[in-house]
């Protein structure tokens, strides 16, 4: 007769460990002593002691393989908010969600630690020291965020501790780092095309940028202190570095790190916010046509142009969360990272 291993707490599994966040993720769980599977529909990189398991998570056979004697799974994995494809969203965050947490009981996974996003509350208005018992975005700024929303529901009303299967949501906000394929990226050809001129609205709007290393650290204490006796069990976590910054200086400081000038004329939030939406519409109604990707999109802007940040004040208290890396160090070391987007390279 075949026996069933009993999943080691030391072992777990991360879906969208290719991914940005995924792999610092892996990497430091492989630090900690962690036996580590990674499922990805891709494969980005290879490491010593990670186990590759490529395909999709709406594949529940494909995850099953992957979460076999595993006690704790990190979903990380999304399509990229620039894809703004309605039906991959609906599909990989909502229904492939679903899946996920399907596997995970059939697996006989202990914890699911989703990593969600502090936009679920966010309508493109000011939050300012933003708690997590705001109530969720009635009218989310993209399609993106609405299928964050639905799928951070659906795993918080997952955790069961009678079934022995708890679940915590990390809410990050602005995650950047080593390898970010978003945020430096597209701020740098941005800046090649010469259109980081203007800085939208007065610039004093206070955002949270997070260093990936502080929100990797937020997950593995978020696993580690998720048990049945624990306030984490169902609830979602604020994880930021705990330093607001005006949105334009930090997008300053790495343009300057890089060589590049940093904007300096100022045009009124609500201009840039009807263009940018005018822009949109030409570019959905034209999509049968021709593909056009406006680089200021409504999110951006409203991103760009208002205050959006949080208190991790819930994180502190429950799991003993503190930011690793201060913001200074966290821009330099981020800066030194990109030598190929650097002014001239
Ligand atoms: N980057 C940011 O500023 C923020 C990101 N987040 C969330 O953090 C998580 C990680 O984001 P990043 O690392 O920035 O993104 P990323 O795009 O670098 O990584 C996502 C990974 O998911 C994988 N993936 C996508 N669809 C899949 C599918 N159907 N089956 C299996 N794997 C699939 C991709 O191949 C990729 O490796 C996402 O859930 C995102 O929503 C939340 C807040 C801010
Ligand atoms: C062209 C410029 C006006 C802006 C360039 C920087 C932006 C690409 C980034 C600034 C804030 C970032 C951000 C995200 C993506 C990259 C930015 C828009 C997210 C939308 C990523 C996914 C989330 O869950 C929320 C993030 C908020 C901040």
């Amino acid at each position: 007769m075949a026996t069933r291993l009993r999943p080691s707490s030391k072992r777990c599994a991360v879906i969208g460990g290719s991914g940005f966040l995924g792999r610092h993720l892996v990497e430091r769980l492989m630090d900690r002593g962690y036996t580590v599977n990674v499922f990805d529909i891709r494969q980005a990189y290879e490491l010593p002691g990670v186990t590759f398991h490529q395909g999709d998570l709406c594949d529940r056979q494909a995850l099953l393989l992957a979460l076999k004697e595993v006690s704790v799974v990190f979903h990380c994995a999304s399509p990229a908010p620039a894809s703004d494809d309605r039906a991959l969203f609906q599909r990989v965050n909502i229904d492939g969600t679903r899946t996920v947490i399907q596997a995970c009981h059939e697996a006989g996974v202990q914890k699911l630690i989703l990593t969600s996003s502090a936009s679920v509350v966010f309508e493109g208005t000011d939050i300012k020291n933003g708690r997590e018992d705001l109530p969720y975005a009635k009218k989310p700024i993209d399609y993106y965020t609405e299928t964050k929303i639905q799928q951070e529901k659906l795993v918080l009303e997952a955790c069961s501790k009678d079934q022995g299967f708890l679940t915590v949501a990390i809410r990050p906000h602005g995650i950047f780092g080593p390898r970010d394929p978003q945020l430096v990226p597209i701020l740098v050809d941005t800046a090649r095309r010469g259109k980081m001129k203007f800085i939208i609205g007065d610039g004093s709007n206070l955002v949270d940028f997070t260093f990936v290393e502080n929100v990797v650290h937020g997950h593995i204490l978020a696993a580690e202190h998720l048990k049945a006796d624990s306030p984490l069990c169902g609830q979602a976590y604020h994880i930021t570095n705990d330093e607001p910054v005006r949105f334009w200086d930090f997008m300053s400081q790495i343009l300057e790190g890089l060589g590049y000038s940093a904007p300096r004329y100022h045009l009124p939030y609500t201009l840039v916010y009807g263009i940018a939406l005018l822009l949109w519409l030409m570019a959905v109604l034209l999509r049968p046509l021709i593909q056009i990707k406006p680089t200021f999109t409504p999110m951006r802007v409203a991103l760009a142009g208002t205050h959006h940040y949080y208190s991790c004040a819930r994180a502190k208290k429950d799991m003993g969360y503190q930011p690793l890396v201060p913001l200074r160090e966290a821009i330099v070391r981020t800066v030194e990272s990109y030598p190929h987007l650097r002014k001239g390279a």
